[in-house]
């Protein structure tokens, strides 16, 4: 699925009389792969989702999906039914008595067999590290800060969207359920979905995204590939942001004396750069 912004603009009320400008003139356009939005707190970057997923309408610009607009009529439509949104606070996504149900809301509203129902949700909450079977009676509320995260993914992911967005699906996730998240997010991207992520964390972007867009006060200032944001740390430095912890030791490495080639990503391939600026 093709998503489209031309000239978004939005404003939020603040105090009376007051306007907060969230999204200021966004251009850009996403198909496929998984991109990266980064940005400072109160950048924009979940208002730049929930406007992608159709949840806010712009004051200004417009949203295409497929080349539709999706303002109303057919547009509206195909993205209502083609978009899957993970909110920066899962709790604020809940609504259902138990993670089982929560979990199969989506796909029971969509006619889906309750055996095929039980199926997915246990597949997407097994990818997300979980088991129906030891959480699917308990509420959602009840969870832990990283379990509610996990189960927000799950119940997403089980409708397997062609518009998956995802606001800092990370946050407060230890290293294996992290881990499990980004190969979720990957997989999702292979299977043919187009997949944003909105983040604070350079590492998880840098191990999947395509490429990466940042938002310095509602405006988009950076936009390239993976490699060319978060593989140049002085660039992001100077964008008040950070590069990929193998990009900052790579140009501390450079500053030390150390040859180290090409814009590294991830440890192994600061590793590999290491080794080939030795041997050459
Ligand atoms: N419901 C709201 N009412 C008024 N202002 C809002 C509202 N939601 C967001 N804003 C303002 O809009 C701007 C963009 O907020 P947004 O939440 O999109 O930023 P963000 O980049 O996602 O921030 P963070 O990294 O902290 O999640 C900020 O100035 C914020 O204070």
């Amino acid at each position: 699925m093709r998503v489209t912004l031309d000239g978004v603009t939005l404003a939020y009320e603040g105090a009376p009389g007051e306007k907060v400008r969230a999204l200021d003139a966004v251009s850009l356009a996403v198909e496929g792969g998984v991109t990266g939005v980064m940005g400072q707190t109160g950048s924009g970057k979940s208002t730049l989702l929930e406007v992608m997923a159709g949840v806010l309408a712009p004051d200004a610009g417009r949203v295409l999906v497929d080349g539709r607009d999706a303002s109303g009529g057919a547009g509206a439509r195909l993205l209502a039914a083609s978009v899957g949104l993970v909110l920066q606070l899962p709790e604020r996504q809940f609504f259902e008595s138990t993670v089982e149900r929560e979990v199969g809301f989506g796909l029971l509203a969509r006619g889906i067999s309750t055996r095929e129902v039980r199926r997915r949700s246990e597949r997407a909450l097994a990818l997300m590290g979980l088991s129906l079977d030891e959480l699917g009676g308990r509420s959602p509320f009840s969870l832990s800060g990283g379990q509610q995260r996990r189960v927000a993914i799950a119940s997403v992911l089980a409708l397997r969207p062609s518009l998956l967005l995802l606001d800092e699906p990370t946050a407060g996730l230890d290293p294996r359920a992290r881990r499990a998240c980004l190969e979720a997010i990957r997989a999702a991207a292979q299977e043919g979905a187009t997949v944003v992520v909105a983040s604070h964390d350079a590492n998880a972007l840098a191990a999947v995204c395509d490429c990466v867009v940042a938002l310095e006060d509602g405006r988009v200032t950076l936009d390239g590939t993976t490699r060319e944001l978060l593989g140049n740390a002085a660039l992001m430095r100077e964008h008040g942001l950070e590069g990929a912890c193998a990009a900052r030791a790579a140009s501390a490495l450079r500053r030390a004396g150390v040859a180290v080639s090409g814009a590294p990503l991830t440890a192994e391939e600061l590793a590999a750069a290491i080794v080939a600026g030795r041997s050459s």
